[in-house]
């Protein structure tokens, strides 16, 4: 079943587009990885889909309720951490927690064991009694984390969450939205790291431009668009190396990749030929999507 459904979604500041004709569906138990360069419409399309951001053209419904014609009984179906911090800085990490718990409708009998869940998933039980102001940076995140899922809401957006963690932490997010999904919420989860999104098995949509530059599962995109590379090695002046990396189309390119080195061909110390990276793809999606009228 879909709970997100996303169609034809158009949304301008002032004059300016920020998403254009934008369609996505995210199934029950499913995680759609959002990607895309600064300024792509990850953001704009989360705030379409709670209400904050109302679209030029295009239709959203959230488990099957319109976001447009019924924005609170839509909004009540989604946990949402957004980009900007939103915790209570003198509540401690439970009170917010369990307040926002509150707000959300778990029911009284049902609360301390979801906060408590809620809390340990996210690796917070040990500062769970200590102030917010007093936290550091990412355990203020998983704090503002823990608000959006606490309440196991049919659909997750989750904005960028692993900014500024380190890596038990994200491991820790990246489980607990794993958990999420296999009991199954919907998740919708931007990020810029890629491996994460690997790392959850997500469908990519992509987003460049604000317009869906393409989607697939991370297999299918390096299948698709991941080419071979080769990474030439050649000496510079300080007697060190550097390396310059180029696609190959195929083995037969090699010679005319090699003639490109010009004089430098002689101080080529070595080459390895290798699998695109997942960003390398995700660079070349990115460029093949941006029209000329969109580079500012
Ligand atoms: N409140 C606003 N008023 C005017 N323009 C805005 C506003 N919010 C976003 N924009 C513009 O809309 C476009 C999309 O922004 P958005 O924040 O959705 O991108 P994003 O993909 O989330 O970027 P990032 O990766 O930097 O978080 C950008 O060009 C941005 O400058």
């Amino acid at each position: 079943m879909a709970v997100l459904e996303v169609r034809g979604l158009t949304v301008g500041y002032g004059d300016r587009p920020a998403l254009r004709d934008v369609s996505l569906t995210v199934e029950a138990g499913q995680i759609v990885g959002l990607l895309g360069p600064n300024g792509a419409g990850k953001t704009t399309l989360m705030g379409a889909v709670v209400g904050a951001v109302r679209p030029a053209a295009g239709t959203v419904r959230v488990a099957g309720v319109d976001v447009g014609t019924h924005p609170r009984r839509a909004r009540s179906r989604v946990g949402y951490a957004e980009q900007e911090l939103a915790v209570f800085p003198t509540l401690t990490a439970r009170e917010n927690v369990t307040d926002w718990a509150a707000i959300c409708g778990v029911p009284r009998r049902a609360r301390a064991d979801a906060v408590e869940e809620t809390l340990a998933a996210l690796l917070l039980d040990e500062v769970a009694d200590r102030q917010v102001r007093t936290l550091s940076g990412g355990q203020r995140r998983r704090v503002h984390c823990a608000m959006a899922t606490v309440a196991r809401p049919p659909l997750l957006l989750l904005d960028e969450p692993t900014v500024g963690v380190d890596p038990a932490t994200r491991r820790a997010v990246l489980d607990h939205v794993r958990e999420l999904a296999a009991t199954g919420t919907a998740v919708c989860y931007s990020t810029h790291y890629l491996p994460e999104v690997a790392a959850l098995d997500a469908m990519v949509v992509l987003l460049a431009a604000g317009r869906v530059a393409t989607r697939g599962l991370v297999g299918d995109l390096l299948a698709r668009y991941g080419s071979t590379m080769v990474d030439l090695r050649v000496a510079d002046d300080e007697g060190g190396t550097r390396t310059v990396s180029t696609a190959l189309s195929g083995p037969e390119a090699l010679p005319a990749v090699l003639h490109s080195l010009g004089p430098d061909l002689g101080r080529l110390t070595g080459l390895e030929i290798r699998h695109a990276s997942l960003d390398e793809v995700f660079d070349r999606v990115v460029a093949e999507a941006r029209e000329p009228a969109d580079v500012r």
